[in-house]
């Protein structure tokens, strides 16, 4: 199961999350309350080691700024998290990075793969909001496709979460915190404790 832990904005979380063992690490470029600037950015993304994945989070933001950015904090995978078309996902192929698809949950069901991306991922209508959506509510889910279950998800709920949407992987940035944008170590812990407890 991979684990994004998402909305990072100081070293201590960034570790925390590194070493509970997040397969990959957000950080926000997009408006929000979690928004980090390049250089704040690029000094997080250095700590973080090879094998998890440094992900920056976009929203309806132009490609330059999108690529700008990606070029000046070295993060390893795009997350574009609002309406940007197939044709946002074309300009930024093959440039190395891996292309995460963030949609709200909608039938039929979006399909990995069908704008370039190498992820998909499933939220709620307000991205970094908390709110859940009904994934286990009987509704068509993606099967054996590479997708991310987000929206809402805490470390009280994702094991459920897991057991009735059996997706690839899972993100949270609501969930880990204790005031909007300021995340608890020990709700990041327990978070991935949670997951891996799942299998
Ligand atoms: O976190 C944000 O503020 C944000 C802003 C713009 C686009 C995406 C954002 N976050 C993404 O939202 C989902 C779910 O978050 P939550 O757990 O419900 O708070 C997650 O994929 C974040 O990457």
């Amino acid at each position: 199961m991979f684990v994004k832990v998402c909305g990072l904005r100081t070293e201590r979380d960034v570790d925390t999350a590194v070493e509970a063992g997040a397969d990959a690490v957000g950080f926000v470029f997009a408006e929000s309350p979690r928004r980090v600037d390049a250089d704040t950015a690029r000094r997080l993304a250095r700590r973080v080691p090879e094998h998890v994945l440094t992900v920056g989070v976009f929203r309806n933001q132009p490609v330059s700024q999108v690529r700008a950015l990606a070029e000046a904090t070295g993060i390893r995978a795009i997350q574009l998290h609002g309406e940007e078309g197939p044709d946002h996902y074309a300009a930024l192929a093959r440039e190395g990075r891996t292309l995460i698809r963030g949609t709200a949950y909608r039938e039929p069901v979006p399909r990995c793969g069908e704008f370039g991306e190498d992820i998909l991922l499933l939220d709620s209508a307000v991205p970094g909001s908390g709110t859940t959506w009904r994934w286990d509510g009987g509704r068509p889910l993606p099967s054996g496709e590479r997708w991310l279950l987000a929206g809402g998800l805490t470390p009280h709920n994702v094991q459920s979460a897991i057991e009735a949407a059996r997706p690839w992987g899972v993100d949270v940035s609501s969930g880990v915190e204790k005031s909007r944008g300021v995340k608890d170590p020990e709700l990041i812990v327990s978070f991935l404790k949670a997951v891996r407890a799942a299998g």
